[in-house]
């Protein structure tokens, strides 16, 4: 159990995974209920500066959907591959969430859509929001969203839409439009608005909701149920951009994780944080030994105290463990 201790510090296991996965682009991870940790990849598919033309329309269409198994279920310990599912469903993935019923909400952002699919490898589309391949801003229309929270307590989930809109979306678990809302302001002066709402978060034990505010390096935090602006986290150490976020309970208040990327303006190194979520402290910084961080993209904790890393330019995973967990081992 992670503790809020000062001398919290995330390490690298360098021998995870025991033997390679086979992946492409890492775009999303998540946690399914058995605590086993979920990626979602791009296989042969890759986002490059010619995927989508002026009006965010996806270019490659003709190529189809990626027809590898986007979807890996992977034991966090060993991390051999438990179940593979999500062919020739998907263009662009982006991001991955579970539900209570151990659903994949999961985002695409060549389709637009957020699609709710089954995890018994049937790969059943349960829900499908916002309209194929075209991009848009009203209630069912996205452009380019990026990742779902699931709001354990109602059900109801959040959309953070997106490269080329700048709000978070609520709707039912049904799907049916609830509300949205964009950036809050930290400063009371001007309120400066998402600036690709990149990664969620939901906290169970506060019922807000948190989104990495990509390009604004910060993280701003609301109240699930009416959108009201709580808090923004905003470090020196970011730089300039945070590319996603994830939540854990631990002792007397909760941890957010944290990835930051490179910026163009602030030599920052790209690495992983601990933040203390009441106090706003970084407890700890991480990265890993075995080779540099690239990209990373997304971040997700899976109950023992593990904090994976998915990087969508090195095409890897890497595992974390508190050092205390690490050296029992
Ligand atoms: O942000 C970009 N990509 C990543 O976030 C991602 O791959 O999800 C990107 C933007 C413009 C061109 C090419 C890539």
């Amino acid at each position: 159990e992670l503790v809020l201790d000062q001398d919290l510090h995330l390490e690298q296991v360098s021998a995870w995974p025991q033997s390679p996965l086979q992946l492409g682009q890492v775009s999303g991870l998540a946690r399914d209920s058995d605590s086993n940790l979920v990626i979602f990849h791009r296989g042969d598919h890759y986002w490059g500066d010619d995927s989508f033309n002026s009006q965010a329309r996806y270019q490659q269409r003709s190529l189809g959907p990626i027809q590898q198994s986007t979807i890996l279920v992977v034991d966090p310990s060993k991390g051999n591959i438990l179940k593979a599912s999500g062919r020739n469903m998907f263009y662009m993935p982006h991001g991955i969430t579970t539900d209570e019923e151990n659903n994949y909400w999961v985002t695409d952002v060549a389709l637009h859509q957020v699609l709710k699919v089954s995890s018994d490898g049937r790969d059943r589309t349960l829900v499908a929001l916002g309209e194929a391949f075209t991009p848009g801003s009203d209630n069912n229309h996205f452009c380019k969203p990026t990742d779902v929270a699931v709001d354990t307590k109602t059900g109801n989930i959040f959309v953070s839409d997106g490269y080329c809109n700048a709000r978070i979306l609520k709707f039912s678990a049904e799907g049916r439009y609830l509300s949205e809302w964009g950036a809050g302001s930290s400063d009371r002066r001007r309120r400066i608005p998402f600036r690709i709402p990149h990664s969620l978060v939901f906290l169970p034990d506060r019922q807000e909701v948190c989104v990495a505010d990509r390009e604004n390096g910060r993280i701003q935090c609301f109240i699930a149920e009416t959108g009201e602006f709580v808090k923004e986290i905003k470090k020196e150490e970011f730089g300039g951009k945070v590319f996603a976020i994830t939540y854990k309970l631990a002792g007397d208040g909760g941890l957010i994780f944290a990835v930051n990327g490179e910026s163009p303006y602030r030599s920052a190194p790209v690495s992983g944080f601990v933040i203390n979520y009441s106090t706003k402290n970084v407890l700890d910084t991480f990265s890993p030994t075995t080779k540099e961080f690239k990209m990373p993209h997304d971040i997700v904790e899976t109950g023992d105290g593990s904090v994976f890393v998915g990087d969508a330019v090195s095409k890897s995973v890497f595992k974390f463990t508190t050092e205390k967990l690490h050296r029992s081992v």
